[in-house]
């Protein structure tokens, strides 16, 4: 997508004039984090690192930008300004891909204050989004295992262009596929789909339908079979169908369940093209699906191959929106916090460093540890609110999860594919214990601050406290 530096708001170009005249040589660290997992889950899947990066690398305004923040009453020197804008800072992330938990800095921005605060908007706008459709696909194929195959069919119902970044998300947290034919060509996903009721509506008889559908596209053939009555019409005209391309040498991939009582339908339909033979038929279901009735319809024995899936995972529903925030973390070296009532939104002050703590089988632990950035050894956490909560790991493995991926506004990686990052996303999953990733009560997982970096982050907020 076509994205200018003016896809921020206002107020980022507001600030940005007045450290224009005031102080243009600031150089600021802003953290990304979010403070709540989605879905009342016991993690999130961070994703659209590799988006932001790509736009960062090119970012400017056009000139039609700048003729229109003319109007806004800007100052002559910083519209210059403007017109040789460039993100130059440096950028410390976690792979695209990874769990990551609430409260902890997955991105770190390092730059020029004018330059870090004009791009904060659209950082967020793709983390955000991104991070929640990610999620919301790993969930579904936690419950539809893996031997089940996912379509994402949600373009239609996704918050307008959304939908292009949704199918990126829902590739990364574990879909294999995708209906969207623009996602799919410009980020390399499988793109596949079956047929809509009006095909079949704008015949005269269901059968001649399936029969031109089969003959002119063999390849991948899905019917679907419940425009009229599934079991007495849609799957009778099917099997026909079948046999059919079996005399020229073809094989019917599948037919589409798309209402009704997907358990029973699918059981019926799974005996019914067995006696006929077909057992290489898949079923594909389809109608509102998602996490929970994937998972009731997987109890409940229903013998589906492929799921697809739309407005559910699109829009990650039940949750409009995942909160993730973008605070001022130091300013020209000095640590600077934010200060709230309620203390789990207290900011943490430094440039820093997070290490997740590795179990001796290799698996995640359940604990992230944050550190001041510049810390050598750090082997204890404690509880960011309850000192006397602590957890000595000096015996155990640590990861540091924040790696270098920008320096004066390059990319310091080849691209990663998105199936690269999904796998190992899908890698990072599996080293996650079961008790984060059940939807119900998941086991809190344990974030700890270094006793440097507590230490400075209590200081700071005495000193601001009135
Ligand atoms: N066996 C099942 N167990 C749990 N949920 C199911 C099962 N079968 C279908 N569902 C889900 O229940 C909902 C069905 O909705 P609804 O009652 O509106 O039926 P429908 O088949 O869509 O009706 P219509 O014939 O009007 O299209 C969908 O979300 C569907 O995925
Ligand atoms: O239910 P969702 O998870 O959002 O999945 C996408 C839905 O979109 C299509 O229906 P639609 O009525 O738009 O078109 P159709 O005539 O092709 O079924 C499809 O048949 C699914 O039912
Ligand atoms: O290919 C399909 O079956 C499909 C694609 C988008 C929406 N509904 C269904």
């Amino acid at each position: 997508m076509n994205i200018t530096a003016a896809y921020t708001d206002l107020y980022q170009l507001t600030m940005a004039q007045v450290y224009f005249i005031t102080k243009p040589d600031g150089r600021a660290v802003f953290d990304y984090y979010y403070r709540t997992n989605p879905f009342k889950g016991g993690y999130a899947v961070f994703a659209g690192l590799e988006d932001v990066l790509d736009i960062l690398e090119t970012l400017k305004f056009s000139e039609s930008d700048i003729t229109y923040l003319e109007q806004h009453g800007f100052e002559r020197e910083f519209l210059e300004y403007l017109k040789d804008f460039r993100f130059q800072g440096t950028i410390y992330s976690s792979k695209e891909g990874d769990v990551v938990f609430p409260n902890r800095p997955i991105l770190q921005v390092e730059a020029n204050i004018i330059e870090a605060q004009i791009i904060e908007t659209l950082l967020l706008n793709i983390l955000n989004f991104q991070t929640l459709i990610a999620t919301k696909a790993s969930r579904i194929r936690y419950s539809a295992g893996n031997e089940s195959t996912l379509l994402d069919m949600g373009l239609r119902r996704a918050h307008a262009t959304g939908g292009y970044y949704a199918s990126r998300a829902a590739a990364i947290g574990g879909f294999d596929s995708t209906s969207n034919v623009k996602a799919a060509e410009d980020y390399n996903i499988p793109c596949s789909g079956t047929m809509a009721h009006s095909f079949i509506q704008s015949y005269e008889d269901e059968l001649k339908a399936f029969r031109d559908f089969a003959k002119i596209r063999p390849i991948n053939c899905v019917l679907l079979v419940d425009t009229y009555n599934t079991l007495r019409s849609g799957l009778p005209n099917a099997i026909i169908i079948a046999k059919e391309m079996e005399e020229r040498g073809e094989k019917l991939l599948g037919v589409r369940l798309d209402s009704g009582d997907l358990a029973y339908l699918s059981k019926q339909t799974r005996k019914i093209l067995d006696d006929a033979n077909l057992g290489y038929v898949k079923i594909v279901a389809s109608n509102q699906l998602d996490e929970f009735v994937i998972k009731s319809l997987k109890e409940q024995g229903a013998p589906i191959d492929i799921f697809g899936v739309g407005t559910n995972l699109v829009t990650g529903k039940p949750d409009a929106s995942l909160g993730g925030v973008y605070k001022l973390s130091e300013y020209n070296g000095d640590p600077r916090i934010k200060l709230s009532e309620n203390i789990i939104k207290v900011s943490l002050p430094y440039k820093k460093q997070v290490y997740r703590v590795l179990d001796t089988n290799g698996m995640f632990y359940g604990a992230d540890s944050i550190a001041v950035f510049s810390e050598e050894s750090v082997n204890e956490m404690i509880h960011p609110f309850d000192a006397t909560k602590s957890l000595n790991f000096e015996h155990f493995d640590r990861e540091p999860l924040l790696e270098k991926v920008m320096v004066n506004g390059a990319k310091v990686n080849p691209p990663r594919t998105v199936q690269e990052i999904a796998n190992y996303s899908q890698s990072r999953l599996e080293k996650l214990p079961e008790e984060y990733k059940r939807f119900q009560n998941a086991h809190i997982y344990k974030i700890g601050l270094s006793n440097k970096l507590k230490k400075e982050r209590d200081i700071l907020v005495a000193k601001h406290k009135l």
